[in-house]
């Protein structure tokens, strides 16, 4: 049967890793029969420039409509002084909401090629498997009100709110525990509950399911440590639960032990595992259009598409095994090189994958 992905290249990096990620998908689409057909559309400041909103509504419709979504990045200094609600990012959490992708999966892993990349001492990373699971449509990032005003004494204030609900943490809280239960069935639920009132409601509630899940080593952090011990100990963990906020700060942190931000891919699954899949990073305005952005976060997130929504293990796995030869060959981008391999760009970087994949 036919599967329909939507992709999105989005701004700044987007285009250019999203085009070494198609690049990837069509030899797997070739060599392992996967039947997908590729649409395309705008997201982000790219949709502003074009439909005047970052998210139109005929880009939604499609994206409910197709099997998956493929994402870039979004966002760029082009559009940091538009009005606020027409920002790009504001169409990325509204695609995010709508489709109700609320258990985003972030992979930290280290590729052994790449221990030297790492700003941590080899032996602190080596090996390191990871799995951020962020809570991806509550939080701090959804909640109201949400305001900017002046006091009566003239002064500016805003204010953010942060609420959950006891359903949505229940529900990433299981995504956390059924991810445990077939890795190394340690789950760290992140919290700050010593402070705030959602984070006391959220241990609550990760305790209650913890009772469907005996075989879950349950433990406890505050977010504050969890980012120190993720400098000092990243191996102690294997998945970790937390909310938006925290799991976007986190998630960032964690990609220095593997390299770089251009090595993360991610999964934002709904509850029947249909999905949107995207590198952690963003638009990196700063790099954008000189061709050496890393897509190998973006190539992996095509295998985890492949891997979670359309089931096709043998062809996410060549993706991974392809990326994995490439280092293997000593190339590199800027933000992973080191002594004695080569440096590529972008489009070098994505053919040699390519070519790794069809010659597997
Ligand atoms: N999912 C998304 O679309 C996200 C969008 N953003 C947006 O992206 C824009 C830039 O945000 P920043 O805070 O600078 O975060 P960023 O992740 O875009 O960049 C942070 C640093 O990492 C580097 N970097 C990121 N991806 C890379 C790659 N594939 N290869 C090599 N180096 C890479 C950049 O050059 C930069 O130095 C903002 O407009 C922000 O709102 C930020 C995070 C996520
Ligand atoms: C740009 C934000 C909306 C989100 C973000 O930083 C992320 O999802 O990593
Ligand atoms: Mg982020």
């Amino acid at each position: 049967m036919v599967k329909h992905i939507l992709i999105l290249p989005g701004d700044g990096i987007g285009p250019e890793i999203m085009a070494e990620a198609v690049k990837a998908l069509k030899i797997a689409n070739e060599k392992y029969s996967l039947e997908v057909e590729l649409e395309f559309d705008d997201l982000g400041g790219a949709a502003y420039d074009h439909y005047g909103v970052p998210l139109a509504d005929e880009t939604l419709a499609r994206a409910r409509a197709a099997d998956a979504v493929l994402l870039g990045a979004v966002g760029g200094p082009k559009w940091d002084t538009i009005e606020p609600a027409l920002r790009p990012e504001r169409g990325l959490l509204k695609i995010r909401s709508q489709l109700e992708l609320f258990g985003n999966l972030r992979p930290a892993i280290l590729y052994p090629q790449l221990a030297s990349a790492s700003t941590l001492k080899p032996d602190v990373v080596s090996g390191l498997d990871i799995l951020i699971v962020r809570e991806l449509t509550g939080g701090i990032y959804f909640g109201q009100p949400r305001e900017r005003r002046t006091l009566d004494n003239g002064e500016r204030q805003a204010y953010d709110t942060l609420p959950y609900s006891e359903s949505e943490i229940r529900r990433i809280a299981k995504v956390g525990f059924d991810m445990a239960m077939v890795r190394n069935r340690k789950l760290c639920s992140v919290d700050k509950a010593n402070v705030l009132a959602s984070s006391q409601l959220w241990r609550e509630v990760v305790e209650e399911v913890a009772r469907d899940y005996p075989e879950v080593e349950l433990s406890h952090m505050y977010v504050d440590n969890c980012a120190m011990q993720l400098v000092r100990a990243p191996k102690q963990f294997d998945v970790i639960v937390t909310d938006n906020m925290f799991g976007d700060i986190l998630s960032d942190q964690a990609s220095m032990l593997t390299g770089s931000i251009g090595m993360l891919p991610s999964a934002s699954l709904d509850r029947n595992n249909k999905g949107m899949y995207e590198p952690c990073h963003g638009s990196a305005p700063d790099i954008a259009g000189q061709g050496v952005a890393n897509p190998l976060a973006t190539i992996l997130s095509v295998s985890m598409m492949l891997r979670y929504t359309f089931n096709q293990v043998q062809a996410a796995d060549a993706i991974e095994k392809a990326v994995s030869l490439v280092l293997d060959q000593g190339l590199r981008t800027g933000d992973i090189m080191s002594d004695g391999c080569r440096r590529v760009g972008t489009a070098e970087m994505g053919d040699a994958v390519a070519s790794a994949l069809e010659n597997l």
